[in-house]
């Protein structure tokens, strides 16, 4: 093909895309049109970077970008890496002048037939000449694919791009972490909160998975399941006309995962997660402000619900006393005063009340705010309290409708030991297995313990992995003793 008819090709593909052509006669123009394709054969479409209006970009530009990254580390022969604009995640591109080619199955019933097409795509750079001003340098994308694929599929398989390109960024997307708490100190501790971050915005660095939390593996598995049919149930919930929201009640003693378990559902869905702490929040009004004003695809989390404020006294208090207006006047009372936001993880809620125990949260707030959030926010959110003494809470908080889900969390049985020792020692079988299930059986130790004594003590030691199952052992036997001395709790506690 010359180099003539190419541009007159690419010129004409262009007018098609951008649509300036309408001056040509509508039947000549397709005529014509229709002759290019059959004598060519061949389809360039130009994804250039700069947008239609002058300094502006091209926003499909970016996505083809993301696209071809998802795939090109694989394919291309010649790629550029560079870290992405947070430094963390490394990118690949194809370098200039690089082809890769894509091979897309088109969905059945389309004119394609299901049939898998390839396509090409390059990168390019062009040298542009803007007379006195010198030259400018235009980037820009070619996808090159048959004539009569690009009148079947062509737009079906555009659409494939950008959905892709979107559903990647989704998933690299940064997940966040907001705070109104004084407890930000401690959540750095436990590795929530990047340092370097922390002062302009916090980053979720909890690496908590899924397949790393010990748990028996049909209870795990059923938790999943349900998490991964709320996120996709967007169209049910519209249609039995409930607000798409879930409430997650985690409850069990300390150190069985509870807080860990909040980090994997966030990194499973991909939500960020707005740490409350009541103890930090003046008053009804402004617990209503914080939760309304959560952003979609989020999780909000009330840690130790029933040591943060002793809502069913409150809540007690207000049934004995249904004469006594105070308590319905000091939920008013603040209406419109609040200024809280979640602008950013620090400092947003101002000292005075910060864990001072003065906050004036009542239980009847807290339900209101919940159902507040029901009723007024679009978007999907889970809410999760965890508690170390459901009894303590009043039913109304935790009935199903708002904690849709309990979940108990328990001491650490064998099935939940093996998950521990094939993250932390690598091993799934040892022969100290069968004692340390025997003692499982009889003492009641959480997950956070057992963690504790499989980590290695001694780098220098050869079998890091029998030494901790030994420290394990030991740990055991002492618990059991004590035990069995009457001084620690005998009596059986469920085990996951
Ligand atoms: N089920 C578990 N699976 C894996 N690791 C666990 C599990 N439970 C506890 N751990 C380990 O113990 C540490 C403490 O656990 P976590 O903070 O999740 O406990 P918790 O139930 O929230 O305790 P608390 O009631 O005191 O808040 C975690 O950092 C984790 O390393
Ligand atoms: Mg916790």
């Amino acid at each position: 093909m010359s180099g003539t008819a190419m541009s007159t090709l690419y010129a004409m593909i262009m007018f098609n895309v951008i649509g300036t052509v309408n001056q040509l006669p509508a039947m000549f123009y397709n005529l014509y049109r229709l002759f290019m394709l059959w004598w060519f054969n061949e389809v360039h479409i130009i994804i250039p970077r700069e947008g239609r209006e002058t300094f502006t970009t091209n926003g499909f530009y970016f996505s083809v970008e993301t696209y071809l990254n998802t795939m090109s580390s694989d394919t291309a022969l010649r790629l550029k890496s560079a870290t992405d604009r947070t430094g963390r995640l490394l990118m690949f591109t194809m370098d200039t002048d690089e082809t890769i080619t894509d091979v897309f199955v088109p969905d059945e019933g389309n004119k394609g037939k299901g049939k898998a097409i390839k396509v090409k795509w390059s990168y390019h750079r062009q040298q542009i000449r803007r007379g006195d001003a010198g030259t400018t340098q235009k980037k820009l994308y070619k996808l090159t694919l048959g004539a009569r694929q690009w009148r079947q599929v062509g737009k079906q398989y555009l659409y494939h791009v950008m959905r892709t390109s979107h559903e990647a960024v989704a998933k690299n997307r940064e997940r966040m972490l907001f705070t109104n708490s004084a407890r930000r100190d401690e959540l750095w501790e436990q590795n929530y909160v990047d340092h370097q971050v922390a002062s302009t915005q916090a980053v979720l660095e909890h690496s908590a998975s899924f397949a790393m939390l010990a748990m028996e593996p049909k209870k795990k598995q059923e938790i999943i399941d349900d998490l991964e049919t709320f996120s996709k149930s967007q169209d049910y919930y519209a249609k039995i006309g409930k607000a798409w929201k879930r409430g997650y009640l985690l409850y069990g003693p300390p150190g069985t995962g509870k807080s860990t378990m909040i980090g994997c559902m966030a990194n499973f869905l991909n939500y960020d997660v707005y740490d409350i702490d009541l103890t930090a929040v003046k008053d009804n009004t402004e617990l209503r402000h914080l939760i309304v004003n959560t952003d979609s695809k989020s999780i909000i989390v009330i840690e130790d619900i029933d040591c943060s404020l002793h809502l069913s006294g409150a809540r007690e208090a207000k049934k004995s006393n249904q004469g006594n207006k105070e308590s319905v006047d000091e939920e008013k009372g603040d209406e419109g005063k609040s200024k809280a936001t979640f602008s950013g993880p620090l400092n947003f809620i101002d000292g005075q009340n910060k864990g001072e125990g003065k906050s004036k949260v009542t239980l009847s707030g807290l339900l209101n705010s919940v159902d507040g959030l029901w009723s007024a926010c679009g978007g999907e959110r889970l809410i999760v309290f965890t508690t170390n003494h459901v009894e303590e809470l009043d039913p109304a908080l935790i009935r199903r409708g708002r904690m849709d889900v309990h979940i108990e969390l328990g001491y650490c049985g064998f099935e939940a030991f093996k998950v521990l020792a094939k993250n932390y020692l690598g091993v799934e079988e040892h022969p100290l297995f069968e004692k340390v299930k025997d003692l499982l059986e009889k003492v009641n130790i959480s997950p956070a313990e057992v963690a504790e004594s499989l980590m290695p003590k001694n780098l220098r030691e050869e079998d890091k992995a029998s030494q901790c199952l030994r420290d394990l052992v030991r740990t055991l036997d002492q618990k059991k003793q004590e035990e069995d001395g009457g001084k620690g709790k005998k009596e059986t506690q469920v085990k996951q």
